[in-house]
């Protein structure tokens, strides 16, 4: 696959070393405004770091783009006279609509809207997927590359940008979670590494045991609950600080602020 990421910052960079240590790549162009950055990714066969996003779509079948939303309306219109029929464009942009990428280049082109998370980086993304009516004859092919760096999921726009506070957002709001439980953990006598160690594998085997099971947290929460138990204990207490439910206000918060991010785009 010829792939180009347009916008190598946090999310792009991400991206490009889950290609990278997964070979899913043929060649891989890179762009960003200031390479110095990427000096750690120079020097591998097939890759190309460049500050012409022009010389990276003319040489790419697969454009990623992962720029902040405001420089992303110039960057197309950059590239739009070199839009072809081979080209898949792959829009990671929070807020940016599908009618609002068709308006710039055109609604016969193969436009995907992708949310990964910056776990892709470690083929662990949550990525959540979906397309104009031309790009549905390639979310096949986008699955394809979001399935080797982790999970995919095709869903209808209108749940982008949920999508965006659950799973890309989602994994600063988990960092938080295994931060504050390897802080309760140096409270209770773990030196700080031991602390985030114990955290930081709970938390993989929890997730695990419901991708594994299938089934919902609170049948595996009874299986830990004993009765009178300090497990129980420790729950009820946290649910009356708030737990859930400043979880949910937080995410609830998340959501709304990317419609105001829409409207700073108009
Ligand atoms: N960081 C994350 O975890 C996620 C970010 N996103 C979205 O991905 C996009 C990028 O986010 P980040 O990587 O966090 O931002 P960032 O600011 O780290 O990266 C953006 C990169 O684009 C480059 N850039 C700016 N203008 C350019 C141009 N004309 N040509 C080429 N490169 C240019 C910048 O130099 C920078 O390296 C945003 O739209 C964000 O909403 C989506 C999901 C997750
Ligand atoms: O915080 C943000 O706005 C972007 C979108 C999701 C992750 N980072």
């Amino acid at each position: 696959m010829k792939i180009a990421i347009i916008g190598t910052g946090n999310l792009g960079k991400s991206i490009a070393k889950g290609l990278i240590t997964n070979n899913a790549i043929t060649s891989l162009y890179l762009t960003k405004r200031n390479l110095e950055e990427l000096e750690d990714l120079d020097g591998y066969k097939n890759i190309f770091l460049t500050t012409d996003n022009q010389e990276a779509v003319k040489n790419s079948d697969i454009l990623i783009f992962a720029v902040q939303p405001a420089h992303f309306e110039k960057i197309l219109n950059d590239i739009k006279p070199l839009l072809t029929e081979k080209h898949t464009i792959v829009s990671t942009i929070t807020g940016f609509v599908i009618p609002k990428i068709e308006e710039e280049i055109g609604a016969d082109k193969f436009i995907i809207r992708a949310m990964p998370n910056t776990a892709i980086a470690v083929g662990k993304s949550m990525t959540c997927i979906c397309s104009n009516t031309q790009g549905k004859k390639r979310v096949q092919l986008a699955e394809a590359i979001f399935n080797r760096l982790g999970h995919s999921l095709v869903i209808p726009e209108a749940q982008m940008q949920a999508a965006t506070v659950v799973c890309a957002s989602g994994i600063a709001f988990w960092m938080r979670l295994i931060r504050a439980t390897t802080q309760a953990a140096i409270q209770l006598g773990f030196d700080a590494k031991e602390a985030q160690e114990l955290a930081m594998f709970t938390s993989e085997g929890a997730a695990n045991l419901l991708i594994t099971n299938g089934n919902h947290p609170e049948e595996e929460i009874d299986r830990v609950t004993t009765p009178k138990g300090c497990t129980i204990t420790g729950l009820n207490e946290m649910e009356h600080k708030g737990l859930s439910s400043s979880l949910i206000q937080g995410m609830v918060a998340s959501f709304n602020k990317i419609s105001n991010i829409k409207k700073e785009q108009i």
